[in-house]
């Protein structure tokens, strides 16, 4: 360890910085690396897999917290809840740190963080659940389904209600377990003539690759440390992207030569992955939000050298008249919930609510019934998202084909042979977390059967 870096100190003020500021974890994570470039791997490693670990047990910890604390979890200073999380994730969840040395530095920590008078009670809570590790309790299965769910898997205990409803009891277990997994890099390789070559770079550079699950272009990728140093990457012969988002590409079934616009486009995955099979035919006009949103898409399209993708400011809310049915495809992989992407943004299980859920699912249906202007008579509009919530999905996709001129199709077509069911066939799919894995994702097609020259 570097002279007088702590790394336990460096993990709690992040996990503070997500409590005081919603500051997403991903990117605070990613500031920390960076700024703390001159760590050994070890420790770099160590900060990550804590803050990490920390957010996405959070549920789990705090019910292990409450059985064990004599005073109760919302009566618990933020700062003490922190590193009593964060010291229970090491005792309970990390087997090569000694409880004693996760319970000491606790209590350093308590003080050197201006608490002097809680390390008693930070000592004691820790040390009793370090006696008791072999007896912690949990929710009876039977007669409370979603508590057992919420705290086994983390899962907020309303969602738990909400997949046990939709999914059954089973199915929400093995997407909560999922979710707790190591999440898997996804890269897809652009270009298929390069697969052999890419492949070697990647090995040559010590990375280890196993093929996806779904798509041939997919690899997983893992042994690196930062995914922008990796060279097939850096030179833009492969981009990040998860396997069950690349079948919105696929499901747009393109034949060359289109029109594409993708109106929620940033970073640009799917932008890049159609303007890839366009193979510098056609056009994709990718549209985003904001200037900074539009600069990440650029960045992306610099690194890739791809030709056919333009990328603006564009509100998908906001109807422009020049763009009205010039699109074969419309790409509409709209803002979310992200329940499917839990796995990999922990923050999501504390920043979720059924409002949320309810006020996403609203403005999907207004920016879905702007986009459906830019779709040509005949042409197709792609609806996806990264979530797994019927309202935001499944009951999207029946209000958009009620409401406008436009009939689901199916996916079997495009989609792999692995994932088609009688739900492809009818012309969406709902990829559960760890289905394939993968993250959630859905997807629904529609032709579009409105008149040629009618508004
Ligand atoms: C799910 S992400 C898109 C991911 C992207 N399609 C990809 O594959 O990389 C949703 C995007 O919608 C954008 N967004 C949200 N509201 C928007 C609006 N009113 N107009 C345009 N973009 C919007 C967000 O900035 C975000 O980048």
């Amino acid at each position: 360890m570097a002279d007088n870096i702590n790394t336990r100190a460096i993990v709690y003020d992040m996990l503070m910085s997500v409590e005081k500021e919603n500051t997403p974890s991903h990117l605070l994570l990613s500031q920390t690396l960076m700024k703390y470039q001159y760590l050994d791997k070890r420790d770099r490693a160590f900060i990550s897999r804590l803050f990490r670990g920390t957010l996405e047990y959070e549920i789990f910890l705090d019910g292990v917290i409450r059985q064990f604390s004599s005073v109760r979890l919302n009566k618990i200073k933020p700062p003490i809840k922190a590193i009593l999380r964060m010291s229970v994730y090491q005792i309970l969840k990390m087997d090569h740190i000694p409880d004693a040395a996760a319970c000491d530095e606790a209590v350093k920590l308590t003080r050197k963080r201006g608490l002097k008078n809680l390390s008693g009670f930070v000592n004691g809570v820790l040390r009793n659940i370090s006696r008791n590790k072999e007896v912690i309790h949990y929710p009876d299965p039977e007669k409370t389904p979603a508590a057992y769910i919420s705290m086994r898997y983390s899962v907020p205990e309303w969602l738990a209600k909400m997949w046990i409803r939709d999914y059954g009891f089973e199915m929400t277990a093995e997407m909560g377990q999922a979710m707790l997994d190591d999440q898997k890099t996804t890269v897809r390789v652009r270009d298929s003539q390069n697969m052999a070559a890419v492949k070697e770079a990647l090995r040559s550079e010590g990375l280890h690759i196993e093929e996806g699950c779904m798509l041939p272009e997919a690899l997983h990728l893992s042994g690196y440390d930062y995914l922008g140093n990796v060279g097939p990457f850096a030179d833009g012969r492969i981009t990040a992207q998860d396997e069950s988002a690349m079948l919105a590409a696929v499901a747009a079934g393109i034949a060359g030569g289109e029109s594409i616009i993708d109106v929620c486009a940033a970073p640009g995955g799917k932008s890049m992955h159609m303007a890839d099979i366009l193979k510098g035919s056609g056009q994709v006009s990718a549209r985003d939000l904001t200037e900074a949103k539009v600069l990440k898409i650029q960045e992306n399209l610099k690194r890739t050298g791809l030709k056919n993708v333009s990328a603006e400011v564009k509100d998908a809310l906001v109807f422009y008249p020049e763009d009205a049915q010039k699109a074969d495809i419309v790409m509409a992989d709209l803002p979310c919930s992200g329940l499917g992407v839990m796995g990999r943004k922990a923050d999501i299980k504390r920043s979720v609510t059924p409002e949320k859920i309810t006020a996403l699912a609203a403005l999907q249906r207004e920016i879905l019934s702007v986009v459906q202007h830019y779709v040509k008579p005949g042409g197709v509009l792609v609806y996806s998202t990264c979530t797994v919530s019927k309202a935001e999905n499944e009951e999207n996709m029946q209000w958009f084909e009620e409401h406008f001129p436009f009939g689901l199709e199916s996916l079997d077509a495009y989609v792999p042979e692995k994932v088609r069911n009688e739900h492809t066939k009818a012309g969406w799919i709902q990829i559960l977390p760890g289905q394939y894995q993968s993250d959630g994702f859905f997807i629904a097609r529609f032709r579009c059967s409105r008149d040629e020259g009618a508004e």
